[in-house]
């Protein structure tokens, strides 16, 4: 299985392209299938698009042939949170004109592109993070904000798998090393234990090569309890 500590040697054939080295090695047509979200689906945004660079592509086919194997999964994005909830968008629910804070950028390529994949006998899911351009904090650099959201998105999906609906009450992140925008990061996130209510959850940000930790996180999130009233908790629907 694909170990954080271990993410350089099994990515090792994809080298931090610069992309001058793209543009000389133009990115191989996508298969249709890989392009296209299912028709009469949401828009899936979590596909490869002109704004992936080599590495992003390269660290994608990696991933998309690990879930041959059945280990790994890819877990579809949509604009819209009720989409991801399999029939919610169905119910007939007043369509609300709200985005899903990652995917509210819609131009390609300037906000978060990212895919996440799901581990389940790992409890972990793995994003693929290429900041874009208005994700700027320090001039060239991601801001802090913008880390800290992919980062509660990973771990948050993660804890939505392990217990359902879930809220974030704690996320403590250390800032290692500034991300470049428009490189390529992994968040590698992880459920560490489940006490009651509680998931603790922990995340690596790493280069592609392993070689730069570009920041860590412990998390801590609540699963939602059913019996208290939707007062005392933001109702997560
Ligand atoms: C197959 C994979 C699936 C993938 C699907 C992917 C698609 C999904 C698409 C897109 C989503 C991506 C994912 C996004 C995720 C984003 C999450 C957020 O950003 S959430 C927004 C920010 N968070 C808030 O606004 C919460 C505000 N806080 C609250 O609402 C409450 O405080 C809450 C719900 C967190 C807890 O309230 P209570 O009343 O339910 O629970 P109480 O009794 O207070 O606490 C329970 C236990 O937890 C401890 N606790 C609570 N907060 C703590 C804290 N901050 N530190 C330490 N302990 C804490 C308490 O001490 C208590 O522990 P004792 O049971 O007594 O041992």
């Amino acid at each position: 299985p694909l170990r954080s500590a271990a993410v350089g040697p099994l990515l090792s054939g994809s080298s931090g392209r610069s992309r001058r080295d793209a543009a000389a090695h133009p990115v191989p047509p996508r298969s249709p299938q890989a392009l296209c979200s299912q028709p009469g689906r949401p828009k899936d945004y979590a596909l490869p698009n002109a704004s992936w660079s080599r590495d992003m592509l390269d660290l994608y086919d990696r991933f998309l042939a690990m879930t041959k194997e059945g280990l790994w999964k890819r877990i579809p994005s949509y604009n819209n949170v009720l989409d991801h909830i399999p029939g919610k968008a169905l119910r007939g629910l007043p369509s609300r004109d709200t985005r899903l804070f990652l995917r509210s950028i819609e131009a390609e390529g300037v906000g978060f592109e990212y895919v996440m994949f799901l581990n389940s006998s790992e409890k972990r899911v793995v994003c693929l993070f290429q900041p874009g351009s208005y994700l700027e904090g320090h001039p060239g650099f991601a801001h802090g904000g913008s880390i800290a959201t992919i980062i509660d998105s990973t771990i948050g999906s993660c804890a939505i798998f392990v217990a359902g609906r879930v809220m974030t009450a704690n996320l403590s992140i250390n800032y290692m090393s500034p991300v470049p925008l428009g490189s390529v990061v992994l968040v590698d996130s992880k459920v560490d234990k489940v006490e009651g209510r509680k998931v603790f959850l922990s995340c690596k940000v790493q280069s592609v090569d392993g070689g730069t930790l570009h920041a860590e996180a412990t998390a801590l999130f609540i699963q939602l309890d059913a019996t208290k009233s939707q007062k005392q908790q933001a109702s997560c629907q």
